[in-house]
Formats: structure tokens, sequence, C-alpha cells
């Protein structure tokens, strides 16, 4: 019998004192340590990992009605109760057995509570440390219980693409998601919607509006915006942060509704970004009983608060978004966009999709769109702050290529290996969807190895530790460039997909927005490297800050906490070409100014 299997059994016996269970199972939550001095000699040493010095936050435990069920004492009186009781127990007993038989056969994990699962251990701050954790101590294909649901963590990027890619058949739903699919989108985005035919007729909208030809009809947006971008660094670089979120924000708003974005204190960004934030927070694993346990859902709104704020605010969403996609609809004289293609399909064949699919699939563009490539852009400052030697090579090679009177354009992309290869190198160190973006689901029984995958069963590739594999990349959270050069990866594993890293994700719910958000990456980060010199700010007593490499916030979406870096024109002659390129791109852009009716 496997350790893991021994410990499932010694866990049955622990549902009678799963009190104290609670008490004495506490997790530590680890990361590596922050940097105090100088950052590379942290990174040298590989220092140990530390405690973070925020605890996981815990929720209250229902174990008083499992205790009470598990000591109740016989009475000398006969109650009404005594059979129920006795039903439960013996129901009870046959869920654990089940859960047992069918753990033996799957891949091993951390000892859960029966029927409770491992859901107390997973802390809800940065839960990516500890699904780490348990892959190095348990394998690169980990189960972990939520409630009775299983989920099975992938740690290696090998079993990520054999199972998400090559077996994707089997592996391209979701899993239920109660709370921000059912309560809050009925299901209407596609990130959460399951695999099925639904799912293929909104992809199906979704080529149309990402496909090669349509992302090469944005890219004179994304230049334009980017050149502006340029300017807004120039003149104020310290709030370069709010500057890409701008950024990407109009670029994701235009190719979206054909309407440019341009302050972040426009009041209708504001909402999208508000919304944006909350169903961040609908999607923290163990963030909700409900997900453990999708019966709560059946709970009367009356007495469920929880429940009825997320209907309030995805009845407000929902509205929102109509309301965006109907503006479209109205303005005729509005640019070409992914919602005014869908108008006008909706036009051709009314039956083809509803005004709340249309409203969706635009919503779902912005929302799936701006952070991630504004979060993307940010871990790029982040290193290059950081790891200012890899900037200056980068900028050597664009000397060499990009003539001092202008910036660089598409056509320099097979020019610039090293620029591409910082490029891949950002997405690898910091991937933005840290846990891998949604989680996959499997629609039918499967084994790997030996070890059984049963239909239904949750899916993590979770890429801190895919990105994070020593196997495959060595001191790995220095940021180095050259692995995408062939420098520096013998000895190494190779990498099992083209791009070398999965920073979209896998098979056929891979990213639909990967080749328009690899444009942006490229146009943006060229250019930003081309104009400026990037390096650390210093205090008033001159000495340098060195910002933690590790501080990232929490949610479904990780990105850099603020931090400051010290941003320069490269010299006065680019400071020209900036402004006389910003006025360009402003004059192109005026079209996606119009006012909404
Ligand atoms: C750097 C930027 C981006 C990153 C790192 C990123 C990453 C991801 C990841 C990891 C997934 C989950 C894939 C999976 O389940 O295997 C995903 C899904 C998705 N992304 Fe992106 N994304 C980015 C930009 C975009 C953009 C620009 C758009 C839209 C134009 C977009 C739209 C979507 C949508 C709609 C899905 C859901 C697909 C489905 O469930 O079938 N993303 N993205």
């Amino acid at each position: 019998m496997s350790a893991h299997h021994k410990n499932f059994v010694n866990s049955i016996t622990q549902i009678q004192t799963v009190g104290s269970q609670v008490l004495t199972m506490e997790s530590t939550i680890t990361e590596p340590a922050p940097q105090l001095g100088t950052f590379s000699s942290a990174i040298q040493s590989r220092l140990p990992m530390a405690s973070l010095n925020t605890e996981p936050a815990f929720e209250p435990y229902p174990h008083g009605l499992v205790y009470a069920l598990c000591t109740n004492e016989p009475d000398a009186t006969p109650s009404p109760f005594s059979p129920i009781l006795g039903l439960s127990i013996l129901l009870l007993l046959f869920l654990v057995a089940m859960d047992y038989q069918r753990s033996l056969k799957m891949p091993p994990g951390p000892l859960p509570i029966p029927i409770l699962g491992n859901k107390w251990a997973l802390p809800l701050r940065k839960p990516w440390y500890k699904l780490k954790q348990w892959t190095d101590e348990y394998g690169s294909i980990v189960t972990i219980w939520t409630g009775r649901r299983p989920t099975i963590v992938i740690g290696d990027p090998k079993v990520a693409c054999d199972l998400l890619e090559r077996r994707s058949a089997k592996y391209s739903s979701r899993p239920r998601f109660v709370v921000l699919g059912e309560l809050f989108t009925n299901n209407d985005a596609l990130l959460t919607m399951p695999y099925g035919e639904r799912w293929r007729a909104t992809k199906k909208i979704f080529h149309l509006g990402l496909c090669k030809n349509a992302c090469d009809s944005y890219k004179p947006i994304q230049e334009s915006e980017s050149r502006r971008l340029a300017r807004d660094l120039l003149r104020d670089p310290s709030r370069f942060g709010k500057h890409l979120e701008r950024y990407t924000a109009s670029v994701m708003f235009c190719v979206a509704y054909g309407r440019r974005v341009d302050t972040l204190d426009d009041p209708l960004i504001e909402k999208i970004y508000e919304r944006m934030s909350y169903m961040a927070t609908l999607n923290v694993p163990g963030a909700f009983w409900a997900e453990s346990y999708p019966i709560l859902k059946l709970i009367p709104d009356c007495i469920a608060p929880w429940k009825r704020e997320v209907k309030r605010r995805g009845a407000e969403s929902t509205k929102m978004l109509l309301d965006l996609a109907n503006a479209v609809k109205l303005q005729i004289e509005a640019p070409e966009s992914f919602t005014k293609t869908l108008w006008k399909k909706h036009m051709e064949q009314p039956d083809s999709m509803t005004e709340r699919e249309i409203a969706y699939a635009t919503g779902s563009l912005f929302g799936a769109g701006s952070d991630t490539t504004a979060s993307t852009l940010q871990s790029f400052i982040l290193a290059m702050t950081c790891f200012p030697h890899t900037a200056k090579k980068a900028q050597e090679e664009l000397d060499r290529v990009i003539p001092k009177s202008r910036s660089p354009t598409w056509e320099d992309m097979p020019n610039l290996p090293y620029c591409n290869a910082v490029i891949k190198e950002t997405l690898r160190w910091r991937p933005v969807a840290v846990m891998g973006g949604t989680p996959h689901a499997t629609t039918q029984d499967d084994y790997y190895n030996g070890l059984f995958i049963p239909k239904g069963t949750t899916v993590m590739g979770n890429l801190w530790a895919i990105h994070h594999n020593e196997k495959y990349f060595n001191d790995s959270h220095n940021f180095i460039p050259e692995r995408y050069l062939g420098e520096v990866q013998s000895g190494l594993d190779k990498y099992p997909s083209r791009d070398g890293h999965s920073a979209f994700g896998w098979g056929r719910r891979i990213c639909p927005g990967k080749l328009l958000a690899e444009n942006s990456l490229f146009i943006t980060i060229t250019r930003i490297l081309w104009a400026f010199n990037i390096s650390k700010a210093k205090d008033e007593s001159g000495v340098e800050i060195t910002p933690n490499i590790f501080d990232y916030t929490d949610g479904f979406n990780s990105k850099p906490q603020p931090f400051f870096s010290d941003i320069k024109v490269r010299s006065p002659a680019i400071e020209e070409v900036i402004n006389s390129e910003a006025q360009e791109g402003e004059r192109f852009l005026g079209r996606y100014l119009y006012e909404r009716k």
C-alpha cells in the first residue's frame, strides 16, 4: 500500500476528531525568501523557502455537525431522529468507502479529510505556492479534494501537454463554476462555458474576430496606441503602471466596441474594471463553500446574503454589457469592431445568436484581454528594472536593426530574435494566469501512466510549478532570455511545446486572444526598449530601491504590486521621434473618439 493510500485509511479514522484536526493541521505557505539586499545574490544562493508573514485565512469549519453525528450516545428513550441518524451515518460511511476506493487508483496527494477534502489546507492567499509545494512532495501529477470533487494539479509541462493537448477530446471542458459561472454569468462567458455545442458555436464567434486576418487589421490601432503610450511614459514616467493599463484598455475597447479609451478616469472604464476585480474574487479556489458543496446553491436567497449579492452584481453586469453592445448597434458611423461584426451577422441571421450572447462575447473579450496584457507588460518593466543587463542586450540589437529616425515596426520582428526572447521569457518568468487560467475538466474517464482520472475531474496546470520546473528551466527565477536562443538549455529536458512556455494555456481551450496579445507585447516592448533606459529608482538619500520580484497580487490574474522604476528617454533625437509619431498616432485614433449616444 502506498504512503498516500495509507494516509487515506488513517484519515477515515480521523472523522471523529475532525475538530481538533482543524486546529492542528494549519498549513504554512512558503515562497522564496524576499530579497533584502541584492536580488541576484539571493537568486544565486537559492535562499531557503521562508514563511510568508501573512497567515492563510481560514473560513469557519462546519465540523460541529459531523462531530455531533459521530458522538451521538444511545438514548434510553427511543427518538424519532435515531433511524435518520443511523441512516446518515451509514450513508456517510458508504461515501467515504467509495471515495477511498476511487482514490486508490488516482494520482497521489495530500491527506484529505473524508467528505471534506483538502480545502482547509489550501490557503486563500497565493494558493499556487502550496500547489507547487505539493508537486515537489508528491510528483508531477497530484490529486487534491475539494469536498468530494477531485482536482488533478499538474506541475510538469510534459504531463500538461500529454493530457490537455494530446488528449484534448477528453480534457477540454470546464469544472462547474457555481458562483462565477452559474450564479454570476449564467455560463454565458466563454471562459467558464462547459465544452459542447454551445462552446463550439461561441468559439467560432471569437475566431471570426480574432483570426490572423482580423488581428492584422487591428495592428494600426495597437501601433498608434503604443505611440501614445511612449509619449505618456516620456511625460510622466512614474505612473508607468497606469499608462500600460490605459494602453491595453484602449486597444481592447477599440477592438471590442470601436471606441478608444483616452483616460482611465472615464467612469465607464472604472465600472468595467470594478466588474473585473469583483469577478476575480469569485474565482479564487476555496473562496466559496458553494464551490465545494454545490448543494448550497439551492439555499433560498432570503437566507443567503452572499448569493443575493452575487446575483445582484450579475444582473448589474449584464445590463452594463447589453448597454455597451446596444450603443454600437445604434451608432451607424462607429468604426468597424467585433461588436459591429456580430450585429451585422445578427441582422442577416437573427437566430444565429441572441443579444445577450453578443453582449457577453464582446464583454468577455475586454475582460479577458486587457488586464492580462497590462499585467504581463508590468512584469516586463519589473524584469528590466531588476535585470538591466538584459535590457542593454536588447537595445544593442535594436540599435543594430532600427534606424535612428523611426521606432520599431511589425516588419522588424524577424530581425529581432533577442527582443522576441525577452517577450517569451517575460511570459514564462511571471505568467499572469499563474495557475494556468481557468481550470479544465474531463468529460470521460481516463488513465495516465496507470493512474485513474475519472470523468468530471477538475484539471489545473499550475504554471507557477510548470514554468519553474527545474527539469526544464535552471535558475528559474532569474530572467534569462537566452533560454529561448538555445544557449543555456543543454542538460535540461526540452520544453514540450513550440512556444517554450504555456502562458496561454493548452489544447482546444488555448487563449483565443493569443495572437492579438503577442502583437501587443511585441509592439510595446520593442518600442519601450528602443526609447527608454529602465533602471532602479533611488530614494531621497540616493540609495537604489530594489523591487521584490516575488511581490505579486493575489487573485485569478496575478500582477506585480506597485513598485518603483526609473524610466528615462535614451536621447533627445528619440524624444523628437516619440513626439512626432505620437501626433500621427493621435490623428489615426481620432476616428475611435466618437460620442456615445
Ligand atoms: C498576455 C495576455 C494573455 C494571456 C497570458 C492569456 C492567457 C490565457 C489563459 C492561460 C487562458 C486559459 C487557457 C486554457 O484554459 O487552457 C486564456 C483563456 C482565454 N483568453 Fe486569454 N490571455 C491573454 C490575452 C487575451 C486576449 C487579448 C484575449 C481577447 C482578445 C483573451 C481571451 C481569452 C478568452 C475568451 C479565453 C477563454 C477561452 C475558453 O475558455 O475557451 N486573452 N487566456
